[in-house]
């Protein structure tokens, strides 16, 4: 079954680039750029990851990121993805990333879409990987400055695929956001958002009517509402599912007590994703691998879920076309 499921063609479309941050590449970029870090070794890095909840997650992937602050930082963080990636049997990969995290640290907007830009090229070039660019506000910060940077970011919009929203959701609603979404609506911008991770479902209603979102991330406590599961699944809205950073972040025990099985059963369009994988213990083949041994799921749901991925991936219809080809012939 692992070789399967690394040779299905899967396209990752909930990926945060600055979770893919592994410690070794944190310590050397620490070194390389004089930053200091709490930590001695790898090893102690890891073994800070023991995370009770999303904001305790957040407070590290945070930290570590004060190690990115050049062009080549971060060129070096997306294309040790990429390569991670491929090796898995990734074939497309949409990147959140996060600005303002990196505007607040005094690092500009043009480093870290230079630097991503170049490690998207060399992906495509080199590994035959498509790529998508999501620009993700920051729900715990204020609106006015998700559209000061949604106004800086001009010069990219032509290479946004989409924006989103992510970081802390308990007490920040989508509602929060609706003049920032608005914007982008009108600059022809898709738009996703998180909702319904930690978030009730009345959050996931909100990113669907306020911020007319075409997928929703995580989504998984979308089980709650009846109603809304209805209407997700009328819309076939797009929920991109990640369970090993459930499992780290205690959205849930145990994978076995994961909802995917219900989620499924429910007949929603899923898609399953890593989100932070240095942080959660694997990317995707992991993610599919974990699936396999909680769920018992056969070829032909991991085939589905496969599909649902490349269907609903910002990507041209030709390498849609391509991918689907692809995986024809894996069953
Ligand atoms: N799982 C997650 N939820 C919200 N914001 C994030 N930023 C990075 N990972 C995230
Ligand atoms: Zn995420």
């Amino acid at each position: 079954m692992r070789d399967f499921l690394k040779r299905l063609p899967k396209a990752e479309l909930h990926l945060h680039i600055e979770g893919t941050l592994e410690p070794e590449l944190m310590m050397a970029l620490a070194e390389r750029n004089g930053v200091s870090l709490p930590y001695a070794s790898e090893d102690e890095v890891r073994a800070a990851y023991d995370f009770e909840d999303l904001q305790s997650f957040l407070d590290l992937y945070y930290q570590g990121m004060s190690v990115l602050r050049t062009e080549r930082d971060f060129h070096d963080l997306a294309m040790d993805y990429f390569q991670r990636a491929h090796a898995e049997g990734v074939v497309h990969v949409e990147l959140h990333v996060d600005p303002q995290a990196h505007l607040a640290r005094g690092v500009c907007l043009e480093t870290v879409m230079e630097g991503l830009g170049q490690a998207r090229r060399r992906a495509e070039r080199e590994l035959d990987m498509s790529t998508a660019l999501i620009m993700a506000f920051l729900r715990d910060r204020p609106a006015e400055e998700a559209m000061r940077l949604l106004e800086r970011a001009e010069p990219y919009w032509e290479i946004l695929d989409a924006v989103g929203l992510d970081s802390a959701e308990l007490g920040h609603p989508p509602a929060k956001f609706a003049e920032v979404f608005q914007r982008a609506r009108a600059l022809g911008l898709p738009r996703v958002a998180h909702a319904g991770e930690e978030g009730p479902p009345e959050y996931i209603r909100e990113a669907l009517d306020v911020l007319d979102v075409c997928r929703v991330d995580h989504g998984v406590r979308c089980l709650e509402d009846p109603e809304l599961v209805a209407r997700l699944r009328e819309q076939g809205t797009v929920l991109t599912v990640c369970p090993l950073s459930n499992l780290r972040l205690k959205v849930v025990e145990r994978l076995d007590d994961h909802p995917l099985p219900e989620l499924l059963k429910s007949g929603l369009n899923l898609t399953l994703n890593s989100d932070d994988p240095a942080y959660f213990g694997g990317g995707m083949l992991e993610n599919f691998e974990a699936c396999q041994r909680a769920f018992d799921w056969s070829r032909g749901t991991f085939i589905d879920l496969a599909r649902n991925a490349i269907d609903a991936a910002f990507m041209s219809e030709t390498r849609r076309t391509e991918l689907l080809e692809r995986l024809k012939t894996c069953g």
